[in-house]
């Protein structure tokens, strides 16, 4: 039985805790915020998704896990830290990493190993993690070992992910990698695939790159579908029949912690990524595509008011993380439209959530931003005639078209003119 401290009990290291502390370890979460603590201390999740609570519940059963503020002694420190996007300087910002580091430097033995779970820029480990851990007097790859291991789990199926993924194991050295190695396979039943630090970091960019670079391409495809006044969706589902074509769903844009960030990694200090930022560049302008369609459908109506139907950044979760539904609301408020939304999931967030009646009360135009499933089957009848006028913009393609007309709905799909 090994201890770990893993510093961050957020979506990614409090689950990955738990994990480690169901299966063989003595596990301390560490955070800076008293409220995650506090929480975690009253034996509840500071937040909820699938199996969760039933982990914690089973850690604490075990005794094998509890919450602290203060980094302690431990054989293995793990990072699983916010590394957020700096707009301005459009690169990481590693604050939260670094801090996490110098956290663990009073605390850092001969023997120790310390693994970055959070998503970093090529070279972080060799560079920046290992000059402020060398602070300690102690010597990377002689006394302690370091690694990155990033976390690919996506959330909704989080803990199914992060057992079954296959996992990307990077270490400074190869002792760093094998005894990195030796501590996952205690929970992962996936492959884990064994390289460098920086190449594991560069995996990770490249694994979300790839795909916001074909979200792009998806939405730049409805745009041109819209101009020849074809369905892009059947176009999609058509070509993707192709045994090596499988193009991904336009949509209002690309939000969550991840996508719409990780790229910025890659590119922070490459000579050429023109894709990649034309890709940001395009999906990022998602919200504005969608406010023209908005305009287009409301000529003629003075001061309209328009509803959101989901302002999470995907279906059936509650995270709001960079959701592209904020730009497009402030977008249209900028308009003069009066904006109400309405989300089953998301309980509180920056602009009020309504309730579906008084949401569509004399509103001029619904706006699907977000897959939620509850939107796949809705029955306008649902809200009667509550609306001012029966307008519906789809941009995931999700309701029961067929139910919406029969109400009398004027429907607008995004990527689909006709
Ligand atoms: N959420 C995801 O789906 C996901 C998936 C893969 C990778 N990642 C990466 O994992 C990392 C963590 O993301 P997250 O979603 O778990 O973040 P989060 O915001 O949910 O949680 C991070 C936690 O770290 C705490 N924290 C900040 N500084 C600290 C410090 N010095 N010591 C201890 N705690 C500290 C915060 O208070 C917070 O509770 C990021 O790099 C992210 O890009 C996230
Ligand atoms: C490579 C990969 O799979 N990485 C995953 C990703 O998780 P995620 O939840 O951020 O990813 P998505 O589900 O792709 O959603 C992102 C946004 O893109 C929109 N979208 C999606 C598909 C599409 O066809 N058309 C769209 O428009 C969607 O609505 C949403 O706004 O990053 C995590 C952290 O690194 C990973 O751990 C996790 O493996």
């Amino acid at each position: 039985m090994s201890k770990i401290c893993v510093l961050g009990q957020g979506y990614i290291g409090l689950p990955t805790a738990l994990l480690f502390a169901n299966n063989g370890h003595e596990v301390v979460g560490i955070d800076v915020n008293k409220r995650v603590v506090d929480t975690l201390k009253a034996g509840k999740m500071p937040f909820e998704e699938k199996g969760f609570q039933e982990l914690l519940d089973g850690a604490i059963a075990k005794n094998a896990f509890r919450a602290e503020s203060l980094v302690e002694e431990a054989d293995t420190f793990l990072v699983a830290v916010p590394t957020p996007f700096d707009s301005e300087m459009r690169m990481a910002d590693l604050k939260y990493v670094v801090s996490a580091c110098e956290m663990i430097v009073p605390h850092l033995k001969k023997g120790n190993l310390v693994i970055i779970e959070s998503t970093i820029p090529p070279k972080t480990c060799d560079k920046q993690v290992k000059q402020i851990l060398e602070k300690s007097i102690l010597k990377m790859c002689e006394d302690f070992y370091v690694s990155h291991c990033p976390e690919r789990a996506i959330p909704g199926n989080t803990l199914h992910e992060m057992v079954y993924n296959d996992r990307v194991i990077g270490g400074v050295d190869e002792k760093s990698t094998q005894l990195t190695a030796e501590l996952y396979s205690s929970f992962v039943k996936g492959n884990l695939h064994l390289t460098t630090s920086t190449t594991a970091e560069m995996i990770k960019l490249m694994e979300n790159t790839f795909r916001d670079v074909n979200i792009a391409l998806a939405n730049e495809f409805a745009q041109i579908a819209d101009d020849y006044g074809i369905d892009v969706w059947k176009a999609i589902e058509i070509a993707n029949k192709h045994p090596r074509v499988s193009i991904l769903k336009p949509g209002p844009g690309v939000g969550g912690h991840c996508i719409a960030i990780d790229p910025w990694f890659l590119t922070e200090n490459a000579n050429n990524s023109s894709l990649i930022m034309m890709s940001r560049q395009i999906n990022d302008s998602m919200p504005q595509y969608v406010l023209k369609m908005v305009k287009e459908i409301l000529v003629g109506i003075e001061n309209p008011t328009i509803t959101v139907f989901g302002v999470a950044y995907k279906g059936d979760i509650a995270d709001t993380r960079a959701t592209p539904a904020k730009k497009f609301i402030r977008l249209a408020e900028k308009e003069g439209f009066k904006v109400k939304i309405y989300d089953p999931f998301v309980k509180e967030w920056s602009y009020p959530i309504l309730e579906l009646g008084e949401a569509v009360e004399g509103s001029d135009c619904i706006v699907v931003l977000t897959d939620h499933s509850e939107f796949k089957e809705m029955d306008p009848e649902k809200f009667g005639s509550k609306m001012n006028k029966l307008n519906i913009i789809d941009t995931r393609n999700i309701i029961n078209k067929s139910l919406w007309k029969k109400s009398g709905y004027n429907i607008k799909i995004i990527g689909n003119e006709s």
